[in-house]
């Protein structure tokens, strides 16, 4: 797994721009030709545009301004912004202090699908040389970088650009270098040797995120109450499993300085399809979460990372854990590089709620069907995902809502 897309958007099948909008935007540009668009996002601000190439436009209905304006939500700092909550992991590996720090990991799931990750104990030169590997593999000639593109989704490295080049109606300000980490000695030679160092420095980031993401995981199995040695029939658990072998990609986002940022979108809304992904970000924010019906913009916290829950952990936990719809906003003066790590179990393994969390009797019945990865590219390749997210398509309907359409 792992290897394809790991992020569902609720697709944007909108047509083109209309041949002139409120933007002034007119159809016929050197810009707008198919293939030019296809070398990306970093080649057309590099370029020097001022104006936002039609295919670039979204519908006005979809664009950032709505709904972000006016959006406020208790315990969060200004309007239409959210310090998240703070997991300490120092606290974690405190025998005193781990209950209280479980319980706002507990809390952050079930509200915001989202928390921030601080003293990981990750070295600033790990994380730091990671960004700034990231920023001069984008900074490398387009013909250096273009070695990577590649149509097969299931390449252990690729470079692109959009959220899926080859069927998105409308492109998203974003390309990206996706690495696919495990097993991590075999596809590591396949990643690109240029910059020299990146290879060095992304396995050793790869490795330390691996880390990170089981203590996380192990806090959370916890946190749920599933014991470990209990969760898959005494064989070790989840956290067994995943030990012996898990999936795992990391994707480097670049999100260059844009003409029009109120017209597009670097990513467009959609949740992330694993356990957990952690996102390490640069300085420069753009990362917006849904809250409350409301989309709120996550302040960058200088060493730390952010981590969401992806659908599989929403359905492992029967839905107690939230797998949030985000999205990526641009601006026009400062580019942005985000590396987003996505953690999970392998691709062949089917996840479904864990027994402990199913009750028929006590009002806790199962409430998602079976998934896999198989399941998951039927759903890519079908007519369900113009109209709602993969998550939506695996709920099974609740006794009540079952009863009402009777
Ligand atoms: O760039 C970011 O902050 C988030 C990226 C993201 O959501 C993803 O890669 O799935
Ligand atoms: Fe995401």
């Amino acid at each position: 797994m792992a290897i394809v897309d790991l992020a569902n958007a609720q697709l944007q099948q909108a047509a083109p721009a209309a041949t002139k909008d409120d933007g002034g935007h007119e159809q016929e540009s050197s810009y707008d030709c198919g293939a030019c668009l296809m070398k990306g996002v970093r080649h057309l601000s590099d370029s020097g545009i001022t104006r936002l190439p039609d295919r670039y436009v979204l519908p006005a209905s979809d664009r950032p301004s709505v709904l972000a304006a006016s959006s406020t939500a208790a315990g969060v700092g200004g309007v239409g912004r959210v310090k998240l909550p703070v997991v300490d992991l120092a606290g974690l590996r405190d025998p005193s202090q781990r209950a209280a720090v479980l319980a706002t990991l507990d809390a952050a799931c079930r509200e915001y699908g989202f928390f921030q990750v601080v003293n990981h104990g990750f070295g600033s030169d790990v994380s730091g040389g990671m960004l700034d590997v990231a920023r001069r593999f984008f900074e490398l000639p387009l013909a250096e970088r273009a070695r990577h593109m590649s149509a097969d989704v299931r390449a252990p490295v690729r470079y692109g650009t959009s959220f899926n080049q080859a069927k998105d109606a409308v492109l998203c300000w974003r390309d990206f270098l996706k690495l696919v980490c495990q097993p991590l000695r075999e596809v590591v030679p396949r990643w690109p040797q240029q910059p020299a160092d990146l290879r060095d420095v992304a396995t050793r980031y790869a490795t330390a995120s691996h880390a990170l993401f089981m203590e996380v995981m192990a806090a959370a199995l916890e946190a749920l109450g599933i014991p470990q040695q209990a969760a898959a029939g005494g064989s070790g658990g989840v956290l067994g499993e995943l030990a012996a072998a898990a999936s795992h990609m990391m994707t480097v986002n670049c999100y260059p300085a844009c003409p029009q940022p109120e017209l597009t979108l670097g990513m467009p809304p959609h949740s992330d399809y694993g356990l957990f992904t952690f996102v390490l970000q640069d300085h420069v924010e753009g990362l917006q979460v849904m809250h409350d019906g409301r989309w709120l913009t996550v302040d960058p916290v200088p060493g730390s990372f952010v981590v969401n829950v992806g659908d599989h952990l929403e359905i492992y936990s029967n839905g107690r854990y939230k797998s949030v719809l985000h999205r990526v906003r641009v601006n026009s003066t400062r580019p942005r590089i985000s590396v987003a790590s996505f953690h999970s179990l392998p691709a062949e393994r089917v996840i479904r709620p864990a027994p402990e969390l199913v009750d028929e009797q006590a009002g806790n019945p199962r409430r998602y069907m079976d998934t896999d990865f198989a399941t998951f590219l039927a759903y890519l390749a079908s007519a369900d995902g113009k109209n709602k997210t993969f998550l939506q398509s695996r709920k099974l309907p609740t006794p009540a809502a079952a009863a009402a359409c009777l």
